[in-house]
């Protein structure tokens, strides 16, 4: 499991390790893994030109001590300080004393600052780390605009990057690497924070960070792999859980069709549908029990997805919300549930918005939720007393309480129709397979990502072609 924690935690582990180890020591391996990193990008460092923009906090005094070490390895470092009266007094003194070139940044009149940021060949953005408020100030925006085929390094997270939320207020530094310090940061892990960073790494200076105070999660291989359902010897359909698939319409069959597609390969016994698109999703899927009648006549499930595809169909949501079963609601279901109705459930629910969606249910436009993607998925699932799975560019996985999963294998393929209601039929599969509502929602949005990547290949897919390519992500996550 990948954590993140918040800036409050990461600041108490580091007053504890100052408190432990000698003055200055967890900047100096800081900028030790800094540099070594800039020097991997540089391949040859002597002799090559390196700018760094360094603002007025400790942020500034990694890049600071950083560039000493590289000018002290014959690169050209020149040093555009922000904030001349407050940048690290000793890094400062290091880079001089290694032979590095200062300049003030604020003076705007000779373009000696904008010219040490064109002529580089690798910027390091050192203006500001976990003390930073809001985007880039003005000064600072124009400097990292003239970079135009620099490198970027960020160092701890992309200057103008919430490290708590990923929000990005105004301009930020697009990095192509950020070298983080201690623990990954929730900013570098959800958009947009997630795609101003570019490659991160992790650099271990000695922060001891509980895990239970992680403020995110992300998924691995391994993880998965434990949490997927594995048929025993003695297994029937029952046993391994039956899913039950409220969606579709008969005039709009096709999304009856993508999530019993998706619950096939959820590993689920046996799916049931239950609706007026039976006859589609028969022809296409002989092994589909199919009813036409409500779902509680349906017979038995572990769990129901329900809502692609369903229209103005309210009394199959309320039919479906009475069972005492774990229930995931997506699409049209999100708009037609009652948010009383749904906090009165006993059984686990699973709800599935992509950002429109959530925006509709918080009264709010779809970009502010696409901007700060963990309030809102917090702020729903407080709401609902429910488990929510945010769709997106970086899949969140809420809990009304307890930190956040971030999805790691989002791919853009993913943006195509139908591809949701697939996710629907997977995660209510794992659902009745007996996965917690978290877990299915986090194993389904892992599995589905894979799957596009598998089914893409660097060609656009179907959402048809990502369902397809289900078992091949088991496989991978297996093996
Ligand atoms: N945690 C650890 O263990 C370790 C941490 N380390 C490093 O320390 C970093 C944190 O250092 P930090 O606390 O000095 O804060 P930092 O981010 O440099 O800047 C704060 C100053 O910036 C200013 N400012 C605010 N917003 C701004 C904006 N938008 N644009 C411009 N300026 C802005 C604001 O001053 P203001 O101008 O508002 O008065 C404020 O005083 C951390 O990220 C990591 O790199 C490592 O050395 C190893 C150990
Ligand atoms: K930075």
């Amino acid at each position: 499991m990948r954590s993140a924690f918040g800036v409050a935690e990461v600041r108490a582990a580091e007053r504890a390790a100052m408190a432990r180890g000698p003055e200055g020591a967890l900047m100096r391996r800081a900028a030790a893994a800094l540099a070594a990193e800039c020097a991997r990008l540089l391949g040859r460092v002597y002799g090559s030109r390196v700018t760094l923009l360094v603002g007025s906090g400790d942020n500034g005094g990694d890049a600071l001590y950083a560039g000493a070490r590289l000018a002290r390895r014959g690169a050209g470092v020149t040093a555009v300080l922000l904030a001349p009266d407050r940048a690290h007094p000793g890094g400062l003194a290091a880079l001089r004393a290694a032979g590095g070139r200062v300049v003030d940044g604020v003076d705007e009149r000779d373009g000696r600052a904008e010219d040490a940021v064109a002529g580089a060949r690798l910027v390091v953005d050192g203006i500001v780390g976990i003390g930073g408020r809001g985007g880039l100030r003005e000064r600072a925006a124009h400097l990292v605009a003239a970079a135009r085929t620099a490198t970027v390094v960020a160092v701890d997270l992309p200057s103008g990057v919430d490290a708590d939320t990923g929000e990005v207020r105004g301009e930020a530094v697009r990095a192509d690497v950020t070298v983080t310090f201690g623990a990954y940061k929730p900013g570098l892990l959800v958009d947009p924070g997630r795609a101003y960073a570019g490659a991160v790494r992790l650099v271990d200076i000695g922060l001891d960070l509980p895990p239970e105070r992680r403020a995110l999660e992300a998924l691995q291989y391994a993880d998965v792999a434990r949490l997927l359902p594995v048929p025993a010897g003695e297994s029937d359909k029952y046993r391994r859980g039956v899913v039950g698939v409220v969606a579709g319409s008969a005039r709009y069959p096709g999304a009856a069709v993508l999530c019993v597609a998706g619950a096939l390969h959820g590993g689920a016994g046996a799916v049931r549908y239950a609706g007026p698109a039976a006859d589609a999703v028969i022809a296409r899927f002989p092994e589909a029990l199919v009813s036409a009648g409500p779902p509680s006549k349906a017979g038995r499930v572990q769990a129901w997805a329900v809502g692609p595809g369903l229209g103005d169909d309210e009394d199959r949501l309320l039919d479906v919300l009475d069972a005492d079963v774990p229930v995931l609601i997506d699409a049209d279901g999100l708009r037609l549930a009652d948010e009383r109705r749904v906090r009165a459930r006993r059984a686990p629910t699973l709800l599935t918005p992509h950002a429109g969606e959530a925006a509709a249910l918080l009264g709010v436009d779809r970009a502010r939720v696409e901007s700060a993607r963990l309030a809102a998925v917090r702020e729903l699932a407080a709401r609902y007393d429910a488990t929510v799975l945010l769709k997106g560019s970086t899949t969140l996985v809420a809990d009304a309480e307890g930190p956040v999963r971030v999805n790691p294998t989002g791919t853009a393929w993913l943006a195509t129709a139908g591809s949701g209601d697939v996710l629907s039929g997977l995660a209510g599969s794992l659902l009745a397979a007996g996965l917690a509502a978290r877990d299915a929602g986090s194993v389904a949005a892992y599995l589905h990502g894979l799957a596009a990547r598998h089914a893409a290949d660097g060609a656009p897919v179907a959402a048809q072609d990502v369902a397809e390519a289900v078992p091949a992500a088991w496989r991978d996550v297996r093996g």
